[in-house]
């Protein structure tokens, strides 16, 4: 291949191009990977009516990531430990960004400090957490990521505890040195001694020295509506986005919460396995909010006419994960930057052929389901 032309070429070129450990651990999805593969084909059962003779001469894909201007909808979802695609890690998927001028959602589990990852441009960064027993940790990150310039923060809702993914589980998964999960100190130790004695985990202390396994262990499991969000609304005035929201009642409990925003995920297929694809369960969680948030949505886009299937179905804009580690492990900045403008290209395409001339007209009418998923060739 002398240049990849479509996202499933990234996804070849990276495999062919990373250590089996690291490639297992960004492919994989929780159990018989049911939801994974659902993501992609839920997509496939959407067909697109098109208008014609409407002057597609000019296609304005501008768009805001809770009101800061991007030049399109797309932006890249929060992924652990990027350095492992590629030395540059976060520092390049942040580049990108910034030149594409769209938003990056940095991990907590990024191996690269947080401080380190924002650009000063235009672009938007949002920082996601992982909420920890350990309060005044998590406090001491929204503290860090406020002051480095992130505009919003992303609480993960749907990882009380990691799904289990068995090729990580086969593989003895194990972030590999020299790289670390660089926003805690190295002597850092979410639980206290006492705590993972009783767990029986003595020896588990560091966290460059931590399995997918023993990151899940950390989390705070308790966390609850009425204590979490009032708790993140003292400690920060940045807008809250809960991600890995999938049905109405929970997207009705965000808005009574205030909350600013929810990304439609279900994690990338990585942790209930079985639960709806995440383009599925977008139509009842926009009908439920009613404008009353902005609902963005992830999982299995691969294809700009994915993206405008979304901002159809009610999106307000999209986030890729694997793609971008694709792009990432291809060809660091450039890659990353590659697989942007890829479904830039074939968003601004679709837009024309279906006769949408700007984001605003990408509406329910655009599409209609069909029974029929054609086989990928
Ligand atoms: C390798 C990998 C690591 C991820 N790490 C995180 C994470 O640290 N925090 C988080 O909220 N979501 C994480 N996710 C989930 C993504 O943010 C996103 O929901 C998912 O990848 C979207 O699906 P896609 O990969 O099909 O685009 C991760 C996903 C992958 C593939
Ligand atoms: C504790 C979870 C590690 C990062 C993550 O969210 C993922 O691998 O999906």
């Amino acid at each position: 291949m002398t240049q990849p032309a479509c996202i499933d070429d990234f996804e070849h070129l990276a495999k062919a191009r990373l250590p089996k450990a690291a490639w297992d651990y960004y492919a994989s999805g929780a159990n018989d990977m049911e939801t994974l593969q659902d993501n992609c084909e839920a997509f496939r059962r959407y067909r697109v009516r098109p208008r014609v003779l409407r002057d597609v001469s000019r296609i304005d894909t501008a768009s805001d990531f809770l009101g800061f201007p991007a030049s399109c909808p797309i932006g890249i979802a929060p992924s652990a430990m990027q350095c492992m695609a590629h030395p540059d890690g976060e520092r390049a998927t942040s580049q990108a960004v910034a030149q594409f001028q769209s938003c990056m959602i940095l991990s907590t589990y990024s191996t690269t400090p947080l401080e380190e990852v924002v650009k000063p441009t235009n672009a938007s960064y949002w920082f996601q957490l992982y909420l920890y027993q350990n309060r005044p940790v998590s406090a001491d990150l929204i503290r860090r990521a406020e002051r480095a310039g992130y505009r919003a923060l992303v609480l993960t809702v749907d990882t009380p505890q990691v799904g289990r993914r068995l090729p990580d589980a086969r593989n003895v998964f194990k972030l590999p040195k020299p790289w670390r999960l660089a926003n805690f100190p190295k002597e850092f130790q979410i639980l206290t001694a006492s705590e993972r004695a009783a767990a029986g985990r003595v020896n588990q202390g560091e966290m460059d020295e931590l399995t997918n396994e023993s990151l899940g262990n950390r989390s705070d499991t308790t966390l609850t509506w009425v204590e979490c969000i009032p708790w993140l609304r003292q400690v920060t005035s940045l807008p809250i986005i809960l991600k890995g929201i999938l049905t109405q009642e929970d997207a009705l409990l965000a808005v009574k919460h205030g909350c600013d925003g929810i990304i439609v995920s279900n994690h990338g297929g990585r942790q209930l396995d079985s639960v709806s694809a995440s383009i599925d369960a977008l139509p009842e969680v926009v009908a439920a909010v009613k404008g009353r948030l902005e609902v963005y949505v992830d999982g299995g886009i691969r294809r700009g006419s994915d993206v405008f299937k979304a901002l159809a179905l009610g999106a307000k804009g999209v986030f890729i994960g694997r793609p971008a580690l694709w792009g990432l492990g291809y060809n660091g900045q450039q890659g990353v930057e590659e697989v942007l403008k890829i479904l830039h290209d074939e968003l601004r395409l679709t837009m024309a052929l279906a006769g949408c001339r700007s984001i605003a007209e990408i509406n329910p009418g655009c599409l209609c389901k069909s029974k029929f998923v054609p086989a990928k060739l």
